[in-house]
């Protein structure tokens, strides 16, 4: 176990709370100091186990940040609500990493960051997706390696995507913002699938279309699918952004990648066990016309075996919430989740949450996933 020897931010606060990491910025500490919180933060880059996590809790803490790398469940949630917490968020908009039926059965708040990934999550989608379709890692390793002798016809070629389709897979705030950057930079037409029907993006691409028309351009379309499988059989680019729970694991499994288009182009900013990788491994080997770009991993942070040595898979760590101002604004969100819960306010009704990354904050939490369930409104 490690030796926990935590970085103290304004030690004569009344409340504890824990951080499992050191986060970006210091406008959330001013928020955990105005709301009389005695910080105690995690340094180093090591994921802590849950026995170090209930070891930072301790015998007494109110509150506590943790991490999507972490396991937030009956024993680390216990020992929270034991040592007399009330207040737990998550920093990530993603809660998968939180056991949320442990935490309501304990009466706990979780809450989480939306509404500052948005951007910059579908930014990395598309880096990735251009990534792939174009080629760029090979290219820049062919450059570096000394191998380009000359422009040639056939060097490096990719995929157009100007005109073709969209595939979106879970139409939320990420999906949609993705999807339009996609029609509208590259006039791509979009279908999607979710449970749920998005009527702005709908609206969106239908006055886009009528836009370019307009212009004497062809009009964008837009279609709700039914099935999974008839997006992936009509797709040119399939982009996920579905959240991560027992009815999405392994969505994209063997079977389905065979309905794809041989060199279609699939990108994963979301979760890793989406897609079964092992299966993509092994279709990415037989068809190597078929591209990836992927942020997340199955096993996170191992790779299944062979996904390293593709060179039709461009692969990051993790990165797509990684800007400046979205990881600061998911701290501020994240310590006004678990100072708003320490005060006794309520849930922040406006409609976005800008007005939590600078200043004064509103009384309020930003977001807490089960809200109802532990009573709060
Ligand atoms: O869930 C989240 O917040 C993201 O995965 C972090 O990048």
């Amino acid at each position: 176990m490690a030796d926990i020897t935590p970085i103290v931010v304004n030690p004569e606060g009344s409340k504890r709370v824990v951080v499992t990491k050191e986060l970006p910025g210091t406008h959330w500490q001013d928020i955990l100091t105005a709301a009389d919180c005695r910080i105690e933060i995690m340094p180093g880059t090591e994921i802590l186990s849950k026995e170090e996590i209930i070891a930072l809790i301790g015998d007494q803490c109110d509150g506590a940040i943790g991490q999507l790398t972490e396991a937030w469940d009956t024993d680390t949630l216990g020992a929270l609500k034991a040592a007399g917490g009330t207040a737990y968020s998550n920093y990530a908009v993603g809660f998968n990493n939180v056991d949320v039926a442990a935490a309501n059965e304990l009466g706990l708040p979780v809450g989480n960051t939306p509404g500052v990934l948005t951007e910059t999550t579908a930014e990395l989608a598309i880096a990735l997706t251009f990534a792939a379709s174009r080629r760029i890692v090979e290219s820049d390793q062919f450059m570096r390696s000394g191998q380009f002798h000359g422009w040639l016809p056939q060097l490096f070629m990719g995929q157009l995507f100007h005109g073709k389709t969209v595939g979106i897979i879970g139409a939320g705030r990420i999906g949609a913002a993705y999807a339009r950057m996609m029609v509208e930079g590259h006039k791509m037409n979009l279908v999607y699938y979710d449970l749920y029907q998005n009527e702005s993006l709908e609206d969106y691409v239908a006055d886009y279309g009528a836009l370019l028309e307009k212009h004497g351009e062809p009009a964008v379309t837009c279609q709700r699918v039914d099935s999974i499988e008839e997006l992936l059989k009509v797709s040119d680019l399939v982009s996920l952004h579905t959240v991560l729970d027992e009815n999405t694991k392994h969505l994209i499994n063997e079977e389905r990648l065979n309905l794809m288009k041989k060199d279609a182009i699939l990108v994963n900013s979301a979760r890793g066990p989406i897609i079964d990788e092992n299966a993509l491994v092994a279709h990415c080997q037989k068809n190597p016309d078929f591209r990836v770009g992927l942020d997340v991993f199955e096993e996170e942070p191992a790779m299944a075996p062979g996904l390293a040595d593709l060179d039709n898979v461009v692969i990051v760590p993790h990165i797509a919430s990684a800007t400046v101002w979205t990881r600061e604004g998911m701290a501020s969100l994240a310590a006004s989740n678990v100072a708003g819960l320490l005060q006794g306010y309520s849930l922040w009704d406006g409609a976005d949450v800008l007005p939590f990354l600078e200043g004064d904050i509103p009384q309020a939490m930003p977001n807490i996933v089960n809200a109802s369930e532990v009573g709060i409104s």
